[in-house]
């Protein structure tokens, strides 16, 4: 980006972008009217603030947008930072938002005679290899992963794997679907991030869009 073209601030459609909204006004940026229309293709948006313009993508790829300095600013849950580990993200502020966690969780009745102290090899449905991955092999258990992108909660009933690592809430998916939670794996909430070398290059921006966000989410 050179000098005057405005910092791009990627956003997740979906859930998070709801929660996000609050704080984006209280941060002092307010999208132009398209952004909330619904039957809108657009992808783009201006603000009431010049130099911030919104791109609303899919969650994980904020993290990607980010990381390649295609936008300067995002707000990602860690579950999606924790999965792709992506050294060029700095993520200075937890927003607050989002509040979840990420849990290992198998059929009720396998969770009676099941003891995860034993387990050497295990077979996962999840949408995080990688976070799966690295927590089991810290702990000396080859996790081999199934990769799906959402209603993973079908996997086990259906024979596709013994267990899922997926986010869980208030648990009524998981119950709903006759499984329980047997291992937390690490408590999510959504943050700002920032591209490392805009931070650099624009640290006096960068920086007070930072303060902003933080202000406004210490105000929640
Ligand atoms: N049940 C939940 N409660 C609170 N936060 C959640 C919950 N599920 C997901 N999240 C957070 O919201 C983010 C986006 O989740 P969401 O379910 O909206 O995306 P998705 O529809 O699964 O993915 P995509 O954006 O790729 O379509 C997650 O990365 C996580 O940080
Ligand atoms: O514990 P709960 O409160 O039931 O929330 C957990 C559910 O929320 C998320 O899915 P989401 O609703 O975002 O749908 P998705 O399958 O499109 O990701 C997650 O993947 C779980 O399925």
């Amino acid at each position: 980006m050179t000098a005057n073209e405005p910092f791009i601030l990627a956003l997740p459609k979906g859930r998070i972008l709801k929660e996000a909204m609050p704080l984006l006004k209280r941060a002092g940026i307010e999208p132009e009217p398209d952004f909330s229309n619904e039957d809108s293709r657009a992808l783009r948006f201006k603000t009431s603030v010049p130099e911030i313009e919104i791109i609303r993508v899919r969650s994980f790829d904020v993290a990607t947008f980010v990381a390649f300095g295609a936008a300067q600013l995002g707000i990602a849950g860690n579950d999606v930072l924790l999965e792709f580990d992506y050294p060029e993200i700095y993520a200075p502020v937890d927003l607050g938002i989002g509040k979840c966690r990420l849990s290992v969780a198998e059929p009720a009745e396998m969770s009676e005679k099941d003891d995860p102290a034993r387990w050497s090899h295990i077979r996962v449905a999840t949408k995080y290899p990688h976070i799966t991955q690295r927590h089991f092999a810290a702990r000396g258990v080859q996790a081999e992963c199934i990769k799906l992108q959402g209603a993973m909660e079908l996997a086990p009933t259906l024979g596709l794997c013994g267990r899922i690592v997926d986010l869980v809430s208030s648990g009524a998916t998981l119950k709903a679907n006759n499984l329980v939670e047997v291992e937390t794996i690490a408590t999510v909430t959504s943050r700002l991030i920032v591209n490392r070398a805009a931070m650099k290059t624009y640290p006096h921006q960068i920086g007070d869009w930072v303060e902003n966000f933080r202000a406004a989410a210490e105000a929640a």
